[in-house]
């Protein structure tokens, strides 16, 4: 893992979003397309923003989320809402976007056609991961129903309910997230760093982000 310090969280942001455009373009030279899996929460908002105004072949780029709750677009939330105000606006309005939501009461029942349809955009071109002080990272939370699946199982979505989620999420497994060809993890404040350190001696059991770290660059701000 390779960690990187930042001054301060509006040039983490810049940087980042700037890092992640080279990814894409270098993945869209080689292969003609790219793919991108993007975290929602409250973290994520300022990459958006910068990474939406930088030019780059957005018609050639498959936007995913890692995680989303399991709520309709229109609710507040939804991570799909905060990608339509905040990333699809600009430039990137011309990428595809691949949603982790179909209207349903339960996501297991849409679980297979969503799968179906990210598959032929795997393994991913870059993904980009948030963090939990908990030590989740996607919906991959300590002491979810399926967290077993989730990071030792084939399948590419798991259905998840966790007790600190207030709603099912439909997450990223560990073995999708570990096949992409670049891993970032954005974080922000001392809390975090801190928890991140200790993911590193723990059991993903335990801290969920510790089985996709190995790889990964953790960006850092304290604030
Ligand atoms: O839907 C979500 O909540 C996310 O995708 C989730 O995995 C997030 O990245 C972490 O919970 C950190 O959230 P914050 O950035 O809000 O602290």
């Amino acid at each position: 893992m390779e960690f990187v310090e930042y001054a301060d969280s509006e040039m983490m942001m810049i940087d980042l979003a700037d890092r992640v455009a080279s990814e894409l373009r270098a993945a869209i030279t080689a292969d003609s397309r790219a793919s991108l899996a993007v975290p929602g929460g409250t973290t994520p908002g300022p990459v958006f923003d910068t990474l939406s105004a930088i030019r780059l072949d957005w018609d050639k780029v498959h936007v995913m989320l890692t995680d989303e709750r399991w709520v309709p677009e229109s609710s507040e939330r939804s991570n799909t809402g905060l990608l339509r105000r905040r990333l699809f606006t600009g430039e990137a309005a011309a990428a595809h976007y691949l949603p982790l939501y179909a209207e349903a009461e339960r996501p297991e029942e849409r679980l297979d056609a969503l799968q179906g349809a990210l598959a032929p955009h795997l393994p991913l071109s870059v993904v980009l991961l948030g963090m939990g002080a908990d030590m989740h990272t996607a919906s991959i939370f300590p002491g979810a129903d399926q967290l077993d699946a989730a990071l030792n199982g084939d399948a590419t979505l798991v259905a998840m309910r966790a007790p600190g989620a207030p709603e099912p999420r439909i997450t990223l497994s560990a073995k999708v997230l570990n096949e992409a060809m670049r891993r970032h993890i954005v974080i922000i404040g001392a809390e975090k760093r801190a928890a991140l350190e200790k993911a590193q001696s723990l059991d993903p059991q335990e801290a969920p982000v510790s089985a996709i770290l190995k790889g990964a660059t953790v960006h850092w701000a304290e604030g």
